[in-house]
């Protein structure tokens, strides 16, 4: 639904060069809900305002619902309006909510409609159904400063819905609010993904927020996509630093000579009493050195580091039994096998 191509940006000023994207591929699938993460400057808003051509990329492609909209992007009127028509697919939320204090809330919901030229009688219908939709209907004639965060943020939302789009973008939409609140406004994402299977591109700095709506997430680095995948692809990906901050699990083995195992449940693995299983098998003591159980995008995942007495090679046949059980299994370098995968991050969890 959303494919960016080799994206770049970069910025020109005072006489210095920074490139903002620097050959970004990002692929978002129809229906999902894509969340972006990244510290401050990796370039996260520069993509969606390039996805959503608010800036002119300076080379690469984006193509939304279809539509290559770097193709459209010229000077002339008939181009303006090919990328007008486009950018009607396409819905956006911002983080400041970017309300007109002079206009009811109905009226700001209607300001798009106005824009597209629909009727009065069509758009006042039209801002009701949203308003109700986002469950303001008996906010249509308050003003934006008679509003709670929370309630400015659905408003946005509305708002962002009026041209029926196929793509929603959300640039941090709740950074600016508190958790309860935060925790409501990323259900009401979820729920109109779901109802009106609105593809969704989110942008965020937060963890919890991936954690709580996202099918897949990308991680950005200095104007890169470094990583990504679904969710439950990047758990499954051993040395994944996206999983491994999404899903932490530490803990530091009680003694040298012993086998320290990161084990990842999914789905029907995640119910099963493999760990009892394993020690009542091979007749060993397990110590669970750390472990979290979380429903990430709906499905159960699990996460356990257990140390086993003796060292790797003692351990291969209980390893291999807990792979045959469906378990992820990430043997954590320890000693020796540290120096042979040093750029993991169970190397640096280990080493600490
Ligand atoms: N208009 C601009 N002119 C010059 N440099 C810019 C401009 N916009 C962004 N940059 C630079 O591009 C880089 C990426 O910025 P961007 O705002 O996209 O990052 P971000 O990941 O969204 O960060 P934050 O979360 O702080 O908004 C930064 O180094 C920033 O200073």
């Amino acid at each position: 639904m959303i494919t960016t191509t080799g994206l770049r940006k970069v910025y020109h000023s005072r006489g210095r060069e920074t490139a903002a994207l620097d050959g970004v591929d990002l692929h978002v699938r129809e229906g999902e809900v894509y969340g972006v993460v990244g510290r401050s400057g990796a370039g996260k808003s520069t993509l969606i305002r390039c996805v959503n051509m608010l800036e002119r990329p300076t080379s690469g492609t984006v193509e939304v619902a279809g539509t290559d909209l770097t193709a459209l992007a010229g000077r002339s009127r008939r181009a303006n309006a090919a990328l007008r028509a486009a950018r009607s697919q396409i819905g956006m939320v911002f983080q400041h909510f970017n309300l007109l204090s002079a206009r009811t809330v109905q009226d700001n919901v209607e300001l798009p409609l106005e824009i597209l030229g629909v009727s009065g009688q069509e758009r006042s219908r039209k801002a009701l159904e949203l308003l109700d939709l986002v469950g303001l209907t008996d906010k249509a004639k308050a003003y934006p400063a008679q509003l709670s965060g929370g309630q400015k943020q659905r408003v946005g939302i509305a708002r962002a819905l009026a041209g029926d789009p196929k793509v929603l973008l959300s640039d941090e939409a709740t950074s600016a609010l508190d958790p309860e609140t935060t925790r409501s406004i990323l259900q009401l994402l979820r729920d109109l993904n779901q109802q009106l299977g609105l593809t969704v591109l989110l942008i965020t700095h937060e963890m919890d927020v991936v954690k709580a709506v996202c099918d897949s997430a990308a991680l950005m680095k200095g104007g890169r996509v470094v990583e990504s995948g679904t969710v439950t692809e990047l758990l499954a990906t051993p040395g994944s630093e996206l999983a491994q901050e999404l899903f932490p699990v530490g803990g530091e083995p009680s003694e040298e000579g012993r086998t320290v195992v990161d084990l990842t449940f999914h789905g029907e693995a995640a119910t099963q009493p493999v760990i009892s299983q394993l020690s009542r098998t091979y007749n060993i003591d397990i110590s669970i050195l750390g472990a979290a159980m979380e429903t990430i995008g709906g499905r159960q995942i699990g996460r356990m580091r257990i140390e086993l007495p003796g060292r790797f090679e003692e351990n291969v046949v209980p390893i291999g039994f807990l792979r045959e059980k469906g378990l992820q299994v990430d043997v954590a370098p320890v000693g020796a096998a540290a120096g042979r995968k040093a750029d993991s991050t169970l190397v640096k969890e280990a080493a600490k």
